[in-house]
Order: C-alpha cells, then structure tokens, then sequence
C-alpha cells in the first residue's frame, strides 16, 4: 500500500518475468495475510458481450499474462462446434499445465446448456479447487442473467461481469434485447476495439453506455488488452508507483472513466458507487476489507437484473441460427478468397462466422478465420496442424437459408469447377505480381513458388517454422518496418491487411501470426469469372499499393520527425 493510504496496482500486460513475480508475491502475500477469498469459494469472473465483441480476445490476453497465476477456463460456444475452446487452448495450453478448462459447445449455457454448465463448475469444485480464479466465457448471444443466479446457487464467488463491446459496432447491435441485457448486467464495460473506430465513435458508444446503465466503470481498450487486476480477482500490487504504470504498456487507450455523478437508474447501483470513491481512488472489486458489503449489494443487483425480463431469452424467438460447415479436405485458398468478397461480406444477415482452415496451397499450417462486427473478415496462420488436419467454419446469423447457401458455395471451394489451365494461368498471375511488389521498395517479397522458385523461406523474419513449402501460385510479402521510427512490419502489415480486406475488393490472408510480422499472402488461380476480373496481378497490385500509401501516412503521423528531419525542412 502507497504511503497516502492510496492502493497502487501494477498494469499487467507484458509477458516479461517482472511481472510475473509480482503476481505471485502479491498473491503469496495476500494468501499470508488471510484477505485471499477462502480457498473452499471459487472465485470467479464472468466475460459476456454480444457475437464477436472480443471475449475470447480477452480471455487469450489473461491466459498470456496470468503470470504464476492458475486460471481455469469455462467456454460456453453457441454453436456446434466450438472454435473459441480450440484458439483459446491452443494458446496456453491448459492440459500441458494440468488446469481445469471445459468447452461446452452446441448450446447457450444460459438455457440448453445450463445444466451442463452447472455439472462443469461442480466438478471443477469436487475436492477443493486448485486452481486460484475461473474465468467464464459466456457464448455471444447468452444471457447472463441466469448464469449469475446459477453461480450464486453453486455458491461460486462471482467476483465480476465483464461485459465487452465493439467500440465500431455497439450502436448497431444495441437494438438486439441480448446485447442490451449483457450490458445491463455489466460491472466493467470493455470499450474494446477502438483501433477501428473513431474518437467521436468511442465518444458515442460511452454516452450511449452511460445513457443505458448509469454508473458503471468504462475501459477503452484495443484486443483486450487491460490491465489484469481490472477483470481477474487479484492483486494489490507490491510495486511499482502509479507514475511508473504505463497505460500504453498494457494496451489500454485511456484512462478508465468513472462516472460518478449519474442518474441512478437502478436502486441496486449502490454497490456501483462504492466501486469509485469519492477520493477517486481506483480499487480492484472484491480484494479488500470492504468486500463482504460490496458483494452482497453486487449479488443483490444480479438478482435483481437476472429476476426481471426473465423470459427474454428464446433464441428462436430471436431469430439466432448456427450452422457449421466441415471437411476432412483440404479447401483452395484462391476459393476461399472469392468466398469471402463474394458470399460472406455481401450475406445479410450473417452476424459471425469463424473457423479453422486448412489449405492446398499451405498443407501445413492451420489458419483461423474470423468475421465479426461491421463486416470484418480476417484469416491469420495460427499455428501448424498438431491434430489431423481439417477444416471447421461455424456461421451464426438470422437467416437459416442464407446461411445455407453461404455453407454449399464454401464446400465448393474444397474441389471448385475450373479451367483446365487453371494452374498455369495461376502460376502466371503470381509472378507477374510478384515482380510487381520485388520492384517497390516499401515493400518485401518474401517468397513466390512461381516467380523465385523459392519455395522455402527458412530464415526470414516470419519464423521458419510456419513457412513450409508454397504453391507456385501463392504469393508471401509484406511492407518494410522503420524499426528507427518505431514502426514494425506487424503494424503496417496488420492496417495493410484490415484496409485492403475493409474495401471488399481483394481479400488478403496472415500468413504469420502478429508476433511474427504479420506478413500477407494472395493466392491466385481463378475458380470463377468475377474471380478472374478480380484476380488481374495489375487490378490487385494497383489496390494494394494505394492502400499501402494510406497505411504508411498514418503510421507516420504520430511520430516525431528526428533531427534530420528537421535539419533537411530547414
Ligand atoms: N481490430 C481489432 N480486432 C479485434 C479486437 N479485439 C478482437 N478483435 C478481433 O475480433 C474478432 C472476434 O474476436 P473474439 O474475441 O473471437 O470475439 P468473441 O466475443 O469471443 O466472439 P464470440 O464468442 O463468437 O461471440 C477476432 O478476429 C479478433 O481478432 C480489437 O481490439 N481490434
């Protein structure tokens, strides 16, 4: 504790062994002071928020940062198959550290799956739990209301709700009665992905948030990226002093913003309050003497709030499908790019879709595909294949037979019908292109099967071990980093990615996750003739290096000039 009598908390984000030491000596410490909640209660946050708002985003973030902490994992999926259990343990694998993880797929755990959610939490508590904070995953479209009452039943420690939200695409869902219950229940709000919108949007989407519940704590954050102690039931820190906390360190875009002085517009918005002390001292919930009062209002709120509009929930009634598409072959990736302009950017309706892939023309790797929010669609190379291979895609949206023909044009791109010099002209494409981008020097090539013959790039910056043999007709590059600026690869080839794939008119893939450059790849070899339009090696580059022109202003922008500069201006 400061000196002022003020309790400082340390911004965990990095992953440097720092932090992790002052996670486990604070938690040492507050296990020796007895102020730990009694081991015999699992102590628990619960992650809601609407399809897509970045919940397992969040979810991957406090695994990657948990430090020595031991968190075990809950993830409720709506549909069949649950892609969210399978990224979210492939990025920490819970098993190789012997912690609880359970996905429940097929289901919301609010209604059909709630008995199943019931059983998993039972028996993560049989014999006393080892395991220092669970951390449910609600599906998109769950109501919280009936999970909080379970928990309390379960007598479970319901440490928090978090409720997450896309910054670019709140307003628009907010007329769903789901998205606006998840709200309601929250007690932390993750103003997430404010990289994609804009300060006036933010600015809307905290009005709007404040106009809908009153007082509440608000984060503005990018990939969910918060401060550990805001969302998990730990820590006061040991050290270091507030002024050395870096905002910037732990992903969060601004401050947290407390509103104190609202319309109270629910009687049991008293614990709220508490939350923000009239001196502003900023206080992790349920870590402190004051807890045992703090949590009897928080329960008496979630009864409350569950007890009201109990009936809200019928998926049916409101109008949410799934359906999953599978193969054990592998899928074109040259399809799949006209898959996603054509059929999943111009479906109505589709609200999410996401998956695993495997492709052709990369037989290696496993790529995972995700489309959320206002229609942003991105497939970003995961890992390589440590299971057998396949292809998984769950769509999840309103209208059942658009979603069926989103599933047969997707099967289509497993074998699609093509000219029988598809291959060659493919081939052909990729060089012409390729020598397009070996010739500007903003950007790299990293490697063309057609154009170089160098099918293997072992060496360069995306990390040998994701990079394996090439189609001739697949084309790897990206934009160069100004290290002495401070820009990476990953930075303009992310904004690259997002921006090209944003105009719907070329769809590029990651083929190297962000830690890795982020570095891009276009396959061609047309399937259709709006495929072949749109597969002119002149058409595509002509877009792409417009676009990189726009990424590289505003990757400039921010940074200070150095004195050269300043010295060639004068
Ligand atoms: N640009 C950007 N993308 C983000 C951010 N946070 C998450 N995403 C992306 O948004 C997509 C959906 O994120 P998820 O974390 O899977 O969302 P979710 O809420 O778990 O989705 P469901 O469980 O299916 O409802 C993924 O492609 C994420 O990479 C962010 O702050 N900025």
């Amino acid at each position: 504790m400061a000196a002022s009598g003020q309790r400082e908390y340390v911004a965990i984000a990095k992953p440097v062994m720092l932090e992790n030491n002052q996670m486990s000596l604070a938690f040492e410490r507050r296990l020796l002071e007895g102020s730990c909640m009694s081991r015999s209660r699992v102590s628990c946050t619960l992650i809601t928020g609407f399809l897509g708002s970045g919940k397992t985003t969040l979810v991957r973030h406090i695994l990657r940062n948990r430090g020595d902490l031991r968190i075990a994992v809950l993830v409720n999926e709506y549909s069949e198959v649950d892609i969210d259990g399978v990224i979210v343990h492939n990025a920490h694998s819970h098993a190789s550290l012997g912690l609880p993880s359970a996905e429940l797929a097929s289901g919301c755990a609010c209604c059909t799956k709630q008995n199943d959610m019931k059983q998993a939490v039972k028996d993560l508590m049989v014999g006393g739990h080892d395991f220092d904070h669970l951390i449910i995953e609600t599906s998109g479209v769950a109501d919280p209301g009936p999970l909080a009452l379970m928990l309390e039943e379960l007598n479970v420690q319901l440490h928090l709700i978090v409720t997450v939200v896309d910054a670019e695409n709140l307003l628009n869902v907010l007329d769903n009665p789901i998205a606006r219950r998840q709200l309601s229940f929250a007690e932390i709000v993750l103003i997430n992905k404010c990289d994609l919108a804009s300060l006036g949007t933010i600015s809307d989407v905290e009005d709007k948030v404040e106009a809908e519940i009153g007082n509440v704590r608000v984060v503005r954050c990018r990939f969910a990226q918060v401060p550990l102690p805001l969302v998990v039931d730990v820590i006061e820190a040991v050290s270091p002093a507030p002024s050395s906390m870096s905002n910037d360190d732990a992903g969060v875009m601004s401050h947290e913003k407390v509103i104190t002085q609202t319309t109270l517009r629910r009687a049991a918005d008293n614990q709220s309050k508490t939350d923000a002390d009239s001196d502003g001292t900023r206080k992790v919930p349920g870590s402190h003497s004051d807890k045992d009062g703090k949590e009897d209002a928080k329960a008496e709120r979630r009864r409350k709030l569950a007890n009201a509009n109990r009936d809200i929930h019928i998926h049916e009634e409101l109008g949410f499908t799934s359906l999953v598409f599978k193969s054990d072959e592998p899928i074109l990736l040259s399809a799949f790019q006209d898959f996603v302009r054509n059929g999943v950017l111009k479906t109505h309706g589709l609200l999410r879709a996401k998956g695993v892939l495997w492709f052709q023309e990369d037989r290696n790797n496993r790529y995972v595909f995700q489309y959320s929010g206002k229609k942003r669609a991105e497939t970003v190379c995961d890992s390589v294949w440590e299971s057998p291979p396949s292809v998984k895609v769950v769509f999840i949206g309103r209208d059942s037979d658009a979603l069926k023909a989103l599933r047969s044009s997707l099967s289509q791109a497993v074998s699609p019908p093509s000219r029988d010099d598809a291959a060659d002209v493919g081939v052909g494409k990729a060089k012409q292109f390729a020598a397009m981008v070996a010739a500007d020097q903003r950007f790299q090539l990293l490697s063309s099967g057609g154009a170089l013959g160098a099918d293997n790039i072992e060496g360069t910056q995306g990390g040998s071990e994701l990079l394996h043999k090439l189609a001739p007709s697949l084309v790897r590059f990206g934009m160069v980093g100004y290290p002495l600026k401070s820009i990476t690869e990953a930075v303009l080839n992310t904004d690259l990615m997002c921006t090209v794939n944003a105009s719907g008119a070329l769809f590029l893939t990651a083929a190297t996750p962000p830690h890795c450059g982020h570095f891009l790849q276009l396959a061609f070899g047309a399937t259709s003739e709006s495929d072949e339009a749109a597969q002119d090696p002149s058409v595509c580059w002509k877009i792409i290096s417009d676009i990189a022109s726009r990424v590289l202003i505003r990757a400039h922008r921010d940074v200070c000039p150095c004195r050269c500069d300043y010295t060639r201006s004068a």
